[in-house]
């Protein structure tokens, strides 16, 4: 494995994970992972189906807890904060680290009230409009839905969805976003759209992402984690960070030989 630490060291680390080997049951799905994820920078996961991105980014916000089989070994740090740890309260780090998933899923609310939800959930005590315009500007929403307040978050098309979680998710005041191929649902302009938002982000928030597309990789990040999968001798498919480095580095000059034939197409 090789990981530029001192590149990503550049500005502060938010997450941290320490010898991270995460296993269903006793399947081990990804192993012994060390790596630092800045802060206020887009962190992108690329690599084969199956090679542990979307398990791994769910470590960062606990969300893994919910499925039985999982366990962690190893750490994971937000900050100087073990997020394991047996004190940490999942439901808070879920509201430091939010999630927006693949397929656009709104509730079955108002758009106001997709947004309104969570600080209400949270007992949010300061201007609810307010906020609420905040998160859906922020998102870059707030002209398509200034007059639709009130209408259905289905009601909008999918890219919109889309944003409206992303500003759902910006409601309770996040410091990191986690992203889980957010744009594998949406047309070419929705994406486009979505990349844009993401690159905004940034300025405020710590944004990583999981993506199947190697050009959006390369266009809304500024560091890049290779994953490879490993067959062992009894079948099992075990996914390992390969290559972690500025994305300039990933795509213009990989130190490793798979990181190479992956980002030129040869396989994945
Ligand atoms: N809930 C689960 N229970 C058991 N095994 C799981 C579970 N979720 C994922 N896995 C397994 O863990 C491994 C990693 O899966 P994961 O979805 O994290 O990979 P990925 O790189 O995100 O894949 P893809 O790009 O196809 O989404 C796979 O072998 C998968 O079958």
């Amino acid at each position: 494995m090789v990981t530029n630490i001192s590149t990503a060291n550049q500005t502060d680390t938010v997450l941290r994970t320490e010898g991270l080997n995460i296993y269903y049951g006793n399947f081990l799905a990804v192993r012994d992972v060390w790596m630092d994820i800045p802060k206020n920078r887009v962190t992108a996961f690329i690599g084969p189906s199956g090679c542990g991105k979307s398990t791994l980014l769910r470590c960062y916000n606990r969300l893994n807890d919910l499925i039985e089989s999982f366990r962690a070994e190893g750490k994971v740090f937000y900050y100087d904060e073990n997020l394991y740890a047996p004190q940490v309260d999942p439901v808070e780090v879920r509201r430091k680290i939010g999630m927006v998933f693949q397929r656009p899923n709104p509730f079955p609310k108002s758009v106001y009230d997709n947004i309104a939800f969570g600080p209400r959930l949270n007992g949010y005590k300061g201007d609810m409009d307010e906020l609420v315009e905040r998160s859906l500007k922020q998102a870059a929403l707030w002209d398509d839905v200034k007059d639709k307040l009130k209408q259905s978050g289905l009601s909008l098309s999918g890219g919109q969805q889309q944003r409206l979680c992303i500003a759902r998710a910006i409601a309770v005041q996040p410091d990191v976003i986690l992203m889980d191929e957010p744009c594998s649902a949406l047309d070419p302009i929705s994406t486009l759209q979505v990349e844009e938002l993401i690159h905004e982000l940034k300025q405020r928030y710590t944004v990583v992402i999981v993506t199947h597309n190697m050009q959006q990789a390369s266009r809304v990040s500024d560091m890049t984690a290779f994953f490879n999968v490993q067959t062992s001798e009894k079948g099992g498919r075990t996914g390992y960070l390969v290559e972690y480095d500025r994305t300039e580095a990933i795509f213009q000059n990989p130190q490793q030989q798979a990181t190479k034939e992956y980002v030129s197409g040869k396989f994945g």
